[in-house]
């Protein structure tokens, strides 16, 4: 008869039981051996759940941020990666310096056009500069009309002649970075929420066209630009990168020679008294930097962090962003901020997460429901334009587009089961606003006599967020809001921090139930 092969393992053979056991020996062995099996059962099955454990919690964490243009998610996800990815934030500050020059050489040609306009006799109205014929503007022209005309001299004209280059400078910057470094001043859809739950875009690729997907961020982005308008068919490689480094030479050349005139421009009485009675406040517009001309006009500007989070560049379509959280500094600020802290440092570190960064113009927000799934929404709502126009839709106030577009996130299906956070963004533009005496309830009739100060401006508006959030969700939802000022990098740091346990926790529980 034919004897198995593990009948001749010496090692089967050695651990074999006694042919002459007797039946209490057997008793005996059965009973070691039941408890042997229970205790490798019992360690079989703490490694299959801590696997388990592993698997749900590399599991990325994804974030969706959602909200109009100009709102802050991209200067958000600049806090983001400026905290918890400083080596490619680092590496990729030097990138933002067209980008800053850009939005500098922008704010004196948009003075550079009112002072043209201004000193040829077109006023504000008739350029259409003005938004509606609303009382308050009908009130402001008839005040200005009423004012002595001001009277431009000869250093005006030559303010106007020496800057002159810089039309030809914003041109080559915008060639340069491409359509995002242009804003949109018109659009043809007239809905704030042009994603329709019934009928979702099938054609994801063809949105995903025009997206950027990014590990590494604006570097990437900035680069391809450089590369690729720059190059020609007969350029080498080398040719290119010389080219476009004479050519950033020259622009930041320029940019410096003209350094004094910007300053003379902007600190000129009548230049202000001009901006003034054409209600241009260039200082709350998106990439101001003519504060900081002596810094940035100067052969070898280099960006700081700030500089950085306060430049303007619109994102296209739907960008990603993915990072490894490895918690060191920020998690100890944050345990120490917060002692009931319930998310172990141990359970986050190596964590993946990834962020979603949309373009938020009406005509973009067709490209966000792809992206609508179970998992992290934070919605920015600035606060400060209650009395602003969009720039895509001269006819549509912010803070009304505002309202339309939180109520249609909250009441969408598919965003049931998904966490919202609203960030009430812009509070420091809002504190000046109010501090130069611009009153609430002259834009926003339902604030009536309320107290004109910051605590109860934000505390009504928050409340109206929640009433509609309490109304329109399609379950009942937690209503979770921070009031932020993103470009203040420390406070903004403490804020995510907070955001970041609250999101981790969720997302563990979620991981827990599955
Ligand atoms: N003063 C101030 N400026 C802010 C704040 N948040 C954002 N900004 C600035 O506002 C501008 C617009 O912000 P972005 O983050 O580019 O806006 P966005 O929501 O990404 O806009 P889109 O990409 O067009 O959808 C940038 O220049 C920011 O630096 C804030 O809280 N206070
Ligand atoms: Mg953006």
């Amino acid at each position: 008869m034919g004897r198995s092969s593990d009948s001749e393992d010496p090692l089967t053979l050695a651990m074999a039981p006694s042919p002459y056991e007797t039946p209490e020996q057997r008793h005996a062995r059965e009973m070691a051996e039941a408890e042997d099996k229970k205790i490798s059962d019992e360690i079989d099955e703490q490694l299959r759940r801590e696997r388990e454990g592993d698997r749900k919690k590399k599991k990325p964490v994804k974030l969706l941020l959602l909200g109009q243009s100009e709102s802050g998610k991209t200067a958000t996800l600049k806090n983001f990666q400026l905290t918890y990815a400083r080596r490619e934030w680092s590496e990729e500050r030097g990138s933002w310096r067209a980008v800053i020059q850009l939005n500098l050489v922008r704010n004196v040609n948009l003075i550079l056009h009112h002072l043209n306009h201004e000193m040829s006799g077109i006023s504000a109205h008739s350029e259409g500069h003005y938004s509606d014929d609303s009382a308050e503007e009908v009130l402001v022209r008839r005040k200005a009309k009423a004012l002595p005309p001001l009277r431009f001299r000869e250093h005006h004209r030559l303010l106007q002649l020496q800057l002159a280059p810089l039309n030809g400078i914003q041109v080559d910057l915008e060639r340069k970075l491409g359509d995002a470094s242009t804003e949109l001043y018109t659009t043809s859809v007239t809905s704030a929420a042009p994603f329709d739950p019934i009928t979702p875009p099938t054609n994801r690729r063809a949105l995903q066209e025009f997206s950027i997907h990014s590990t590494n961020g604006w570097k990437t982005a900035l680069g391809k630009f450089r590369t690729h308008l720059s190059h020609t068919r007969l350029d080498t490689a080398s040719d290119v990168v010389r080219k476009s480094k004479d050519n950033d030479d020259d622009i930041t050349e320029i940019i410096a020679s003209c350094k004094d005139d910007i300053k003379a421009l902007w600190d000129d009485p009548d230049v202000a008294e001009m901006l003034n009675r054409r209600k241009v406040r260039i200082e709350d517009a998106p990439g101001f930097f003519l504060n900081d001309t002596e810094r940035i006009a100067t052969r070898t500007y280099q960006p700081t962090d700030d500089d950085v989070i306060r430049a303007r560049l619109r994102t296209l379509g739907v960008q990603e962003y993915r990072f490894i959280f490895d918690h060191g500094e920020l998690f100890s600020l944050l345990t120490s901020y917060n002692q009931h802290s319930e998310v172990a440092p141990g359970r986050t570190v190596g964590q993946e997460w990834r962020l979603y960064d949309v373009g938020g113009t009406r005509n973009s927000r067709g490209a966000w429901y792809p992206y609508f799934d179970d998992d992290f929404i934070s919605t920015f709502r600035p606060i400060s334009p209650f009395d602003e126009k969009l720039a895509e839709d001269r006819k549509v106030n912010r803070l009304e587009d505002s309202y339309l577009l939180w109520r249609s996130v909250v009441s969408c299906k598919l965003l049931a089961r998904t966490q919202i956070i609203l960030f009430l963004n812009k509070c420091d533009l809002l504190q000046a606003k109010l501090q130069r005496g611009v009153r609430i309830r002259e834009s926003v009739p339902s604030f009536g006599d309320r107290k004109n100060d910051l605590p109860t401006a934000t505390r009504y508006f928050q409340q109206h967020f929640k009433d509609i959030s309490k109304t329109s969700s399609p379950v009942p939802r937690p209503f979770y809001m921070y009031l932020t000022s993103v470009i203040d990098t420390r406070s903004t740091a403490v804020t995510l921090g907070a955001v970041e346990e609250s999101i981790l926790r969720e997302h563990l529980r979620h991981a827990d139930l599955m």
